[in-house]
């Protein structure tokens, strides 16, 4: 398990992370999710022992990493895939770690292969591309056969296939009793691996919940011929509602209810459906926009 408690990081005048705190239970995949600048790194390096908090406390199977006597026996980290030796080749890298931890060198060829990278084992890191060093990085990160990830970004740079591949080994890990957090700035790429969402905009956590949750009882979202009259009339009618970026409605009501409410005021409409998540895409739109980026 791993918990944050009340984190926060000041850089200057810059409050970079501000009172954060979340749990990742085991047997879960925890998407961390935020636009750029967020805060993403800063608490994963936090959470990694590399960046001292200003104030707040983080664990890992109940011990700060730095307290860990072995620690990637106990969690596997990947922060920044493209910062590995270019001059080594993937083979030479994990064997290096695996002195590190203890390991035997067997199990650096077991994980090379694991993450599909065999035929590229004596090839230097620095001819690799970028989804070959994040398949490089996770390899490392399993190494130690730690029961925890923390993933910074992992699907960045790869291609779809590459990012079904890694659900695929992320969701086997989470079903064997695993413990992973993985960072993303875009909701779409980790959307189908997650089971739960931790959302953070400008330094603080703006939604925390299972993706179900998260993405289930968010009404209906209806589109009309003229969006304001339609706005009216719903509103009119009692309903509560919230205009979207790209003018559609999100309704506290059943379909029936809009359809009716519409109906009555003589409003075509050009959709009509469950929103299906619609308030999570546009709360990640609103802390994606240059307004909120500008804030
Ligand atoms: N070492 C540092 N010194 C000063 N400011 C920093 C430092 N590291 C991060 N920041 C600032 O803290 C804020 C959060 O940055 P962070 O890198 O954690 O965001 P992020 O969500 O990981 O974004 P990205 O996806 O771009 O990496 C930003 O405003 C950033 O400029």
């Amino acid at each position: 398990m791993i918990t944050v408690e009340n984190l926060s990081k000041r850089y200057g005048s810059t409050a970079a992370v501000q009172d954060v705190s979340f749990t990742v239970e085991p047997g879960s995949i925890t998407g961390f999710l935020g636009p750029n600048g967020a805060g993403k790194s800063t608490t994963l390096r936090m959470l990694t022992g590399l960046t001292p908090p200003s104030s707040g406390r983080a664990t890992i199977a109940g011990k700060k990493y730095v307290e860990l006597p072995n620690p990637g026996r106990v969690v596997g980290v990947m922060l920044d895939a493209a910062a590995q030796h270019p001059g080594r080749t993937g083979r030479e890298t994990l064997l290096l770690n695996a002195g590190l931890l203890g390991v035997p060198n067997s199990r650096a060829d077991e994980m090379l292969e694991a993450v599909g990278l065999t035929s590229a084992a004596k090839r230097r890191v620095g001819q690799y591309s970028l989804g070959m060093r994040q398949r490089l990085g996770i390899a490392g990160a399993l190494l130690g056969d730690p029961a925890a990830l923390i993933l910074d970004e992992p699907a960045n740079g790869m291609d779809p296939e590459g990012i079904r591949w890694m659900r695929g080994l992320l969701q086997d890990f989470a079903s064997r009793g695993g413990t992973v957090i993985l960072s993303s700035h875009l909701l779409g790429e980790v959307q189908a691996t997650v089971d739960r969402l931790v959302v953070i905009g400008g330094g603080r956590i703006v939604a925390d919940g299972s993706l179900e949750e998260l993405l289930a009882g968010s009404g209906t979202l209806v589109r009309g011929l003229d969006p304001a009259g339609l706005n009216q009339a719903l509103t009119a009618a009692g309903l509560n509602l919230e205009p979207l970026h790209d003018g559609a409605l999100r309704v506290d009501a059943t379909a029936e209810e809009v359809g009716r409410a519409a109906a009555a005021a003589g409003q075509i409409l050009l959709e009509l459906r469950e929103s299906d998540g619609a308030g999570l895409e546009e709360l990640f739109f609103q802390l994606t926009s240059p307004a909120a980026a500008a804030a």
